[in-house]
């Protein structure tokens, strides 16, 4: 079977895969709900253990994923050092994320495969949105004082307006950590109303920085939170923690999305994020979506990887597919 049959649900960038999902509205803070929320964690442990035995794809399939996985990446940038420089070679390589000879190799030369977003500073957003124009990929702006979300509240949301103006469509805020350390969810729900209102037309993605949250409890808890109270998204990480994306956080906020999903019809997207560099980890990540929430949620509205060195190793391992040969790192600089 070719990479092309396989990967078939890898669509053009400019046509809609699926109509439009309608946006999660949210709903009133439930904090029976939330102290009800367990997290068996032996269980979710042994889940997790048992998934790379369980499920390796190979050759043409596992083109196809790594290829359906590009067009998931939020291609990230969020260095001290950033330059308006390096953000426009970012964009280049969003819209061209594969080598074009590879794509032709595997039959998929003629479907516009690009990255799912750029991820950017709010100082780069006019720039980015400048260097993408046309091309249909949308610019995530970091706001909220990321990544310790410690600025105060009347200007992380002039920052969230800021980079709405600039043209981001997204807006990944971090949370307040102090709340979910606290359980003060009441403090939590009100943050983030006041950030998804900020943002407009602009979806959110709700960072939860899990590695500071102490417990798979507290991340279940915060993502319903969160959910509650209207984000688009939930994201693991800002990649500056100590402990960014894992599998086991992302079985903890994946099953807090099929729960909401459950109970209100909306369908929320997760971003696993942070120290994601590998191409056999994406594929983890990739199973774990389809099978805890199914075949839909593998789709960029629904799933985005905050990464700045994954496509990289993506870009190797489809160029070994094709060639036989690894090529060294340095031949794939950016992203
Ligand atoms: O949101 C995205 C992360 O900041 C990227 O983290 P990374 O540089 O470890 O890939």
């Amino acid at each position: 079977m070719s990479v092309q049959a396989i990967a078939s649900p890898v669509r053009p960038a400019e046509a809609q895969p699926h109509a439009e999902l309608p946006r999660n509205e949210g709903m009133p803070l439930d904090l029976g709900w939330l102290s009800a929320t367990r997290v068996n964690l032996s269980a979710a442990e042994r889940r997790v253990a048992t998934l790379p035995g369980r499920r390796s794809v190979k050759r043409d399939a596992q083109a196809a994923w790594l290829l359906k996985a590009v067009t998931c990446i939020d291609l990230t940038t969020l260095s001290g050092d950033d330059t308006e420089g390096r953000v426009r070679r970012l964009c280049a390589k969003a819209k061209n994320p594969v080598r074009q000879d590879l794509l032709d190799a595997m039959g998929m030369g003629d479907r516009h495969i690009t990255t799912g977003a750029i991820c950017v500073y709010h100082r780069f957003v006019a720039a980015a949105v400048d260097a993408l124009e046309g091309s249909g990929i949308p610019v995530a702006a970091v706001s909220t004082g990321f990544p310790a979300g410690l600025a105060p509240h009347d200007v992380k949301l002039r920052e969230i307006e800021a980079s709405v103006a600039d043209g981001a469509a997204e807006i990944d805020i971090v949370i307040t950590r102090e709340h979910v350390l606290t359980g003060n969810w009441q403090a939590l729900y009100d943050e983030m109303r006041d950030f998804r209102r900020a943002c407009g037309p602009a979806h959110v993605k709700a960072i939860l920085a899990t590695g500071d949250l102490k417990t798979l409890r507290n991340v279940a808890k915060a993502s319903l939170v969160c959910m509650m109270a209207g984000a688009d998204f939930i994201k693991t990480s800002t990649g500056k923690e100590g402990i960014n994306a894992t599998p086991l956080v992302t079985l903890a906020m994946l099953r807090q999305i099929r729960a909401y999903h459950d109970a209100t019809g909306f369908m929320v997207g997760y971003k696993p994020a942070g120290g994601i560099s590998a191409a056999k980890d994406i594929l983890n990540y990739q199973f774990l979506m389809k099978e805890e929430l199914g075949r839909r949620w593998l789709e960029p509205d629904l799933f985005r990887i905050g990464a700045s060195s994954l496509l990289a190793d993506i870009e190797r391992q489809l160029e070994h597919h094709v060639t036989g040969r690894y090529s060294a790192f340095n031949r794939h600089a950016a992203g």
